[in-house]
């Protein structure tokens, strides 16, 4: 608790002085007012964030948090469970979806097992910081308590705080956890107040009838846990997950260590509302990069009140779409830093 007490107190509001410089500088470009739409409000962020104006994000990192579900048994998934443990190995092996997406802008992938159901051979190149073997089953009990919980939003911090020590200037979140787009759901459910049938998706992939069945477990699991939708841990605990958990830290650590953290997609953005519900403040730090083709992404979104910048009608999660807004980041600092200004090129208009 001390690690996420001492983080969410480091986490300061963005820099109203450098911001209001920074528009004045990117609205003295040579270009029709807010011409280059949200690449401006990218760079400004930046600046606010980092308190540089002339921000770089060259050094970029991916942390992917890896944990299996206990609400698995209940049949929320048509996915082999084993799944998340196989692809967490390739992850260190540069041959995912992020791992591809990521190499277009040098991107370091990192792996961590937050909570794997089985064992990772020991030199699999995987971060081992197991809080548990895998949630119990939410539909029966709490999927963790607030002790595994804090647990595992600590991992996040560390993980942030490590890759600051290393250099990184943009971090993104990615997970992998077959199972966790039902635990998302729910979380999403008792956030918005409202039924989950309204907002529950086929995740990677349901049976038929698959999409009730996971909305009347998730029902289930909010029922006879009642989280406290005003206290975000309570949230995590009963109905979360532990990747949701080690992301919803990165987020804190990324903002504690004035960092940007770009937010991938559904379950990504729902471990968004959790650091946002520990931390209000901590969400001048993120920037949304996905709108995800699962239902309960936009709400999301639209709960967070962070707008995506881009739809592609994916849902792949590991952090692919947080991936792919990178080279975006990158063009928004092109432009803070490599645009003229009217008055150096001697234009009037
Ligand atoms: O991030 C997203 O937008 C997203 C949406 C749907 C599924 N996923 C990925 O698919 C897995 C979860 O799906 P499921 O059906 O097993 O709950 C998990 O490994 C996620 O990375 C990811
Ligand atoms: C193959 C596969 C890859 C994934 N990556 C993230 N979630 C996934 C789920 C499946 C099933």
């Amino acid at each position: 608790m001390k690690i996420l007490e001492e983080t969410v107190q480091k986490i300061d509001k963005l820099d109203t002085e450098m911001i209001e410089s920074a528009w004045k500088r990117v609205d003295s470009l040579i270009k029709p007012p807010k011409s280059l739409g949200r690449l401006e409000e990218i760079a400004v962020q930046l600046v606010g964030i980092t308190r540089n104006p002339s921000p770089s994000v060259e050094r970029k990192a991916m942390i992917v948090m890896a944990a299996d579900h206990g609400v698995y048994e209940e049949g929320i998934s048509s996915n082999p469970q084993e799944v998340t443990l196989a692809q967490t190995l390739l992850f260190q092996k540069g041959l995912t979806g992020v791992c591809a997406i990521g190499k277009v802008s040098g991107a370091k992938i990192t792996a961590v097992d937050i909570g794997i159901k089985g064992e990772l051979p020991e030199d699999s190149g995987v971060i081992g910081r197991k809080v548990k073997h895998g949630t119990e089953n939410m539909a029966k009990g709490p999927a963790m308590t607030r002790e595994e919980a804090i647990r595992s939003i600590e991992v996040g911090i560390e993980m942030a705080n490590r890759e600051v020590k290393n250099g990184i200037q943009l971090l993104g979140t990615g997970e992998m956890g077959i199972g966790n787009t039902t635990p998302s759901t729910a979380i999403l459910s008792v956030l918005k107040n409202c039924d989950p049938l309204e907002i529950t998706g086929k995740g990677a992939g349901v049976g038929p009838g698959g999409i009730e069945h996971k909305a009347s477990v998730i029902r289930q699991a909010i029922e006879k846990n009642q989280p406290n939708p005003s206290d975000g841990i309570d949230v995590l605990a009963k109905v979360g997950g532990l990747e949701i958990g080690g992301m919803a830290g990165v987020m804190l650590g990324a903002a504690a260590n004035r960092i940007p953290v770009v937010v991938d997609g559904y379950i990504s953005t729902v471990a968004a509302l959790i650091a946002a519900a520990i931390e209000p403040n901590a969400k001048d730090y993120f920037i949304a990069s996905h709108a995800s083709a699962e239902p309960g992404g936009r709400l999301a979104s639209e709960l967070l009140g962070i707008e995506p910048m881009l739809t592609m009608d994916m849902c792949l999660g590991e952090g692919s779409g947080a991936a792919l807004a990178f080279p975006i980041i990158d063009a928004a600092v092109s432009m803070m830093n490599h645009m003229a200004t009217f008055t150096e090129v001697g234009m009037e208009i």
